[in-house]
């Protein structure tokens, strides 16, 4: 069966119907990982968005139990070049087409996903729209064109309630803006108790927990479109070590006054090369952002720079030269991508250890 992927542009991409056929719209993004679709599909950051895969062949793994991001995905939407139906792995438990009927994820395979990719980063992402092959394209645009992107996506993917991974390490407040569980997996390896709490807690609230340190998740949309959670961590800087990821570092630059920008097309990929300013190393990354930290900004903060991308000189790491908080806009859990940077979670806990004793010492003294 044929569908419609119509753009705000006006442009039509007729393809073949894949997945669900509950046909939704959203931004419309790239992503150019060779593999870890099933990642991609379950990250929730990617809530509101029809994410195109620029590799041609995808579902040729299939889907298993082990690789989710998240147990419900988030996506608006799915675009392929060639959907394979019959996948080979010893994984391998469902196929692409499957898991997004299932999950009630529409979308499209047999286009132009080059020309498509091309036209995103000639003139950025924009809305986009699926639609069956009898709806005309001038009505989608009407109704696309009058359509606002939402501004609730962290409200909509964070958890509702609190909940504990028991550990007998560090104790880790893993604040859910929309958490890749590989997040949480670095956390849990490395032997932490994790509470994982939803977006909206207070910093109050954390310091109540008398965690050792404080872990910033990545997540969906704007990050200024949640004001409480920069509020929460101006509450928590220089009480408790920072470790912010992708939005959890944007949110980190807002809390310290500075500023982030909407990119023009964004960085989503398994291979985005970052240079650290101390070591000169370069680190391949995975990545998935449309927003960055504005430089200029940050400069009026007392905010330090420690990586920027080589690709195109975009802010990607920070740290506050008084306070035991960093942040990095890319992704060292990985899931899928490169683990080159995975080394940042024992840094993190090694800070978190040395605040530890430092406020031993601190109370030990105040006793005498
Ligand atoms: N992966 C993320 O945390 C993404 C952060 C933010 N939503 C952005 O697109 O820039």
């Amino acid at each position: 069966m044929k569908r419609q992927l119509i753009l705000e542009d006006g442009t039509v991409f007729i393809g073949e119907a894949l997945g669900s056929d509950n046909l939704t719209s959203g931004e419309v993004v790239f992503n150019t990982g060779m593999t870890g679709y099933q990642e991609i599909l379950s990250d929730p950051s990617y809530c509101g968005q029809i994410v195109t895969l620029t590799y041609p062949l995808i579902g040729n793994y299939g889907i298993n139990r082990e690789d989710f991001e998240t147990i419900n995905p988030f996506v608006s939407g799915l675009v392929v070049k060639e959907a394979c139906s019959h996948p080979s792995n010893f994984r391998s438990e469902d196929t692409l087409d499957a898991y997004l009927r299932g999950r009630d994820i529409p979308a499209i395979s047999g286009i132009d996903t080059r020309m498509l990719t091309k036209k995103i980063r000639q003139f950025g992402t924009m809305k986009g729209a699926f639609a069956s092959i009898d709806q005309s394209p001038d009505d989608v645009l009407a109704r696309l064109r009058n359509e606002d992107f939402p501004t609730d996506q962290v409200q909509r993917v964070s958890t509702i309630k609190p909940y504990v991974v028991p550990g007998r390490g560090e104790r880790i407040v893993l604040v859910d803006y929309g958490m890749k569980h590989g997040i949480l997996r670095e956390f849990t390896k490395r032997n932490c108790h994790v509470t994982v709490v939803p977006y909206s807690t207070t910093a109050e609230e954390i310091l109540k927990l008398k965690p050792d340190g404080v872990m910033l998740s990545n997540g969906p949309g704007d990050p200024k479109d949640v004001p409480e959670a920069v509020e929460m961590v101006q509450g928590l800087i220089g009480k408790l070590p920072l470790f912010g990821i992708c939005l959890g570092h944007q949110l980190f630059a807002l809390a310290c006054g500075a500023d982030t920008v909407k990119m023009k097309f964004g960085h989503r990929g398994s291979n985005h090369p970052v240079k650290d300013i101390a070591t000169g190393r370069v680190y391949m990354t995975s990545q998935n952002h449309g927003y960055a930290v504005e430089e200029a900004s940050v400069k009026a903060t007392d905010l330090q720079i420690s990586q920027y991308a080589l690709n195109d000189g975009s802010v990607e790491g920070l740290y506050h030269p008084k306070y035991a908080a960093f942040s990095v806009q890319y992704h060292p859990e990985s899931a899928p991508g490169p683990e080159d940077s995975n080394g940042l979670f024992d840094e993190f806990l090694s800070i978190v250890k040395r605040e530890k004793r430092r406020e031993r010492v601190v109370c030990q003294s105040v006793q005498i």
